[in-house]
């Protein structure tokens, strides 16, 4: 397994509006590598929009986002600093095949080939789905498609990794091994950011982020 020489995850004073909505207002946040950091809180307390504003996806009104003590500008900046979005919708194309799906955005972020089909297999291995790798997306099912975005996101081998929801439609066995792949990704040295509703998947982890009213509180060391 690779390692990655990674920094921390750092959000300071983060205010975030949409319109006249304050989503959030004063949250700070550091994600360190070899831990991961859970993020918890009720439907609508932010969770997502925190996950959007550390990788670029929303422009906070305020407060700064820093990747080893560097700005995190736009999208394209985050994904040129290795911080790698498992969105909570999945966002896999779901007219391409489950190996397409993570061997195209390897290709697409400069990955040689070789590698890129070793890392997508290996991926594909690690979520029990060499047996889908041909299949169209549409075909696979909920728990399935929301694996290969797990795969995707795991094969991109990143620095900071944020998975919003990634068990919501798993079941028990499978849930279980994805919260041990956010392990493992910590363990590789990637700062691991997991956003869930689950209050037992978030006991898993290393610490606490609890969002309640756009404010936050920590939980556990
Ligand atoms: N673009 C937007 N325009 C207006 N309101 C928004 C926008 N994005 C998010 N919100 C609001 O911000 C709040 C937080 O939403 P967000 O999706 O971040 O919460 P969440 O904790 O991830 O919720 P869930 O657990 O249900 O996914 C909600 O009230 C939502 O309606």
């Amino acid at each position: 397994m690779s390692t990655v020489d990674g920094g921390a995850l750092v959000a300071e004073e983060l205010r975030v509006t949409a319109g006249e909505h304050v989503i959030l207002d004063g949250i700070s946040l550091l994600a360190e590598p070899g831990l991961v950091l859970a993020v918890t809180g009720p439907s609508g307390a932010g969770k997502t929009s925190l996950l959007w504003t550390l990788t670029g996806l929303m422009r906070p009104a305020g407060g700064t986002v820093t990747f080893a003590g560097n700005p995190v500008g736009d999208r394209d900046d985050a994904v040129a600093k290795g911080i790698v979005l498992i969105p909570q919708d999945n966002g896999v194309a779901a007219s391409l095949t489950a190996y397409e799906n993570i061997q195209i955005p390897l290709l697409v972020t400069g990955c040689p080939a070789v590698d890129a089909d070793e890392r997508t297999a290996a991926a594909l291995d690690r979520l029990d789905l060499t047996g889908q790798a041909d299949q169209l997306v549409e075909e696979l099912s909920g728990g399935q498609q929301q694996r290969v975005a797990i795969a995707r996101g795991i094969a991109m081998r990143g620095t900071v990794l944020l998975a919003d929801e990634v068990t919501s439609e798993l079941d028990a066995a499978n849930r279980e091994k994805v919260l041990e792949l956010l392990h493992a990704e910590a363990w590789r040295g990637a700062a691991v950011v997991f956003a869930t509703h689950d209050p037992d998947a978030a006991a898993s982890c290393d610490r606490q982020l609890h969002l309640v009213d756009g404010a936050a509180e920590y939980i556990g060391r």
